[in-house]
């Protein structure tokens, strides 16, 4: 019986989304048991263009618009269920992101057993290719996992198989209708499920949404969309964005990407916090003294200049992938962990957020990198300094949070640690790459017959604890998708709850031409940021961490 990582991961008996158990019900011609019940009420009239019959979207929308029909006879869903394909079109396949990333990771969901019984992969874009050259192009690409390589080569062949290429203009409903034909010419059962991937710049997706809904729009199953980013570059432009898509489709067919929340160790930031009883009681301003989100690379824009001359870090990193880990690290319990619990609870926290102000940010130049104190104005965290760090071409590559604590009232070791109490102040420290690891710097006696104290860290390092080959934040991605999950893509009042914090400091920053501060390529970036973190009484930990 083949079982997908995923259940894998969860165990037999843990809740997983209803359509990935129809998948696997699909694939092993079996049907769990909780699944009939979980698709009562389950044919949903979806708004693409035109009104259709779908099957996404329970019970994960809550916030759905779109009435749901009740199914009279169980064995019919699963009959349908079983009998349908999943075209995924990745629109902008000559790209660089669907080269690296999205075909790749397509390609480890296949290995893995995770793809429906019936899918087939179209690249679309405007270069002239053929089925054939696509495949050599994708095949270049694909990897298999480390600790499984058996069957590589003849995997890699089935999934190139059914691999197929458009060439087509972006804004050409009869190009996409030449899309449409084709397939339907692949699409075998009675409903076939459409995603389409909008691997493309922005300025486009629209063009795109309007041709495929007209045209490329499923008559019998799900049509969904997932958007890369940017979503605009700041409140306005991401609210006509919204309002644009939102001509074309519904909240629930838009599956709005941010990478960063496919990461393992981002995933596993809840579990940290909600299934440890060490960790939750101490979540708050009573005991974390300031959070640090922090991203750095070891090399600057290559091949993507253009875009990042025009978007600059703040929008590249902070807005987005620092912005959504902070707001998984600070919201309040969710009532579950269904999607709209959790965005829910992400929405709340970042509209308690204060906006942020020119004085609490420092713009530094290689090629970008900014530093910028946040504040969440509720009982909870009041006070408590958010510092972020972005940029690129630094002297490392990491991304990671770091939570200091409090120092111990009335220490009774505080003469063993000197005078400088914050080398003595426990640090949780959340490594999401490299190295996944967690740990936690504690103070610790060093043996022998004096009192000699020091730091030491209790280090979960995953590469020890689970030797197995870690998921790419896209496959995870794109199975949730797939399956309908919706809880890791964002929600547009998230959006627009973000571009709010932002907007008003990246206007001014363009407005006053403020001059960022020049650093070397390869060094630890603006010294003026320094300052911003001790206007907060805070020392950046990566900087003076011995483990750091
Ligand atoms: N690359 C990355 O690492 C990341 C990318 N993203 C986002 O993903 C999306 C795709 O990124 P990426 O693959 O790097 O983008 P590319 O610049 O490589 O563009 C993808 C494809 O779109 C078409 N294209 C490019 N420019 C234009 C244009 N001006 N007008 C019409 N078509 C154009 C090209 O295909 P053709 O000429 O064949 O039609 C190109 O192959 C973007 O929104 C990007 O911001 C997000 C995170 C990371
Ligand atoms: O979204 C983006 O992310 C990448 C970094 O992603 P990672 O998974 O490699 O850490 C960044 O390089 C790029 O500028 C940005 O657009």
């Amino acid at each position: 019986m083949a079982v997908c990582f995923r259940c894998h991961r969860f165990g037999a008996s843990a809740p997983s989304s209803v359509d990935h158990h129809r998948t696997l019900a699909r694939k092993n011609k079996v049907w769990p048991a909780s699944v009939p019940s979980l698709l009562a009420g389950h044919e949903a009239i979806r708004k693409w263009g035109f009104q259709m019959k779908s099957f996404n979207g329970y019970p994960l929308n809550v916030v759905s618009s779109q009435k749901e029909e009740p199914y009279a006879d169980h064995s019919k869903a699963k009959e349908e269920q079983i009998d349908s394909t999943v075209s995924i079109t990745v629109v902008g396949a000559s790209g660089d992101l669907a080269k690296k990333k999205i075909f790749p990771a397509l390609f480890a969901l296949f290995y893995e057993d995770c793809l429906p019984k019936h899918f087939t992969v179209f690249g679309y874009a405007r270069t002239q290719l053929t089925d054939e050259e696509l495949r050599n192009m994708i095949g270049k690409t694909l990897t298999c996992r480390i600790d499984k390589r058996e069957n590589c080569g003849d995997k890699m062949e089935q999934f190139l198989e059914r691999c197929f290429y458009h060439s087509g203009q972006y804004g050409s409903e009869e190009n996409f209708l030449e899309l449409d034909r084709k397939l339907k010419d692949k699409e075998v059962g009675k409903s076939a499920n459409r995603l389409f991937y909008l691997s493309i710049p922005p300025n486009i997706f629209v063009d795109v949404v309007r041709c495929a809904s007209r045209t490329a729009s499923s008559p019998t199953g799900w049509t969904r969309v997932i958007v890369e980013k940017p979503f605009g570059r700041d409140s306005q432009s991401s609210g006509e964005l919204t309002r644009s898509l939102k001509q074309h489709l519904t909240e629930d067919q838009i599956f709005r990407i941010d990478h960063y929340l496919g990461k393992e160790l981002v995933e596993n930031l809840s579990v940290l916090r909600f299934s440890n009883l060490v960790f939750e009681p101490l979540w708050s301003r009573k005991f974390i003294r300031n959070v640090q989100l922090i991203f750095s690379e070891d090399f600057g824009t290559e091949g993507r200049g253009g875009y990042f001359d025009s978007y600059g870090i703040i929008r590249d990193i902070m807005q987005n992938h620092l912005l959504q880990i902070l707001a998984l690290f600070a919201m309040e319990t969710p009532v579950s962990l269904d999607a709209e619990d959790i965005r829910n609870e992400k929405v709340k926290v970042l509209r308690s957020m204060r906006t942020l102000q020119l004085d609490d940010v420092v713009v530094g130049q290689y090629k970008g990198h900014t530093r910028a104190a946040l504040f969440i104005d509720n009982a909870r965290w009041d006070g408590v300094p958010f510092l972020m760090k972005a940029g690129k071409a630094l002297h490392t590559r990491r991304a990671e949070i770091r939570v200091q604590f409090r120092h111990v009232p009335g220490n009774l070791y505080k003469r063993n640690f000197g005078t400088d109490l914050d080398k003595a102040t426990n640090e949780l420290v959340i490594r999401v790459q490299p190295d996944e690891a967690i740990y936690l710097k504690i103070n610790n006696k060093i043996p022998g017959l004096g009192m000699r104290l020091d730091s030491s860290n209790l280090n979960l390092l995953y590469a020890s604890r689970y030797p197995r080959e870690i998921p790419d934040a896209y496959e995870r991605l794109l199975l949730d998708a797939i399956e309908g999950e919706r809880r890791l893509f964002i929600r547009s009042d998230e959006l627009d709850a973000a571009w709010a914090l932002f907007t008003p400091v990246l206007k001014e920053l363009d407005d006053k031409r403020i001059a960022p501060e020049l650093y070397p390529y390869g060094s630890r970036g603006p010294v003026g940021a320094h300052y911003l973190a001790a206007k907060y009484k805070v020392r950046w930990g990566d900087l003076i961490s011995q483990y750091s």
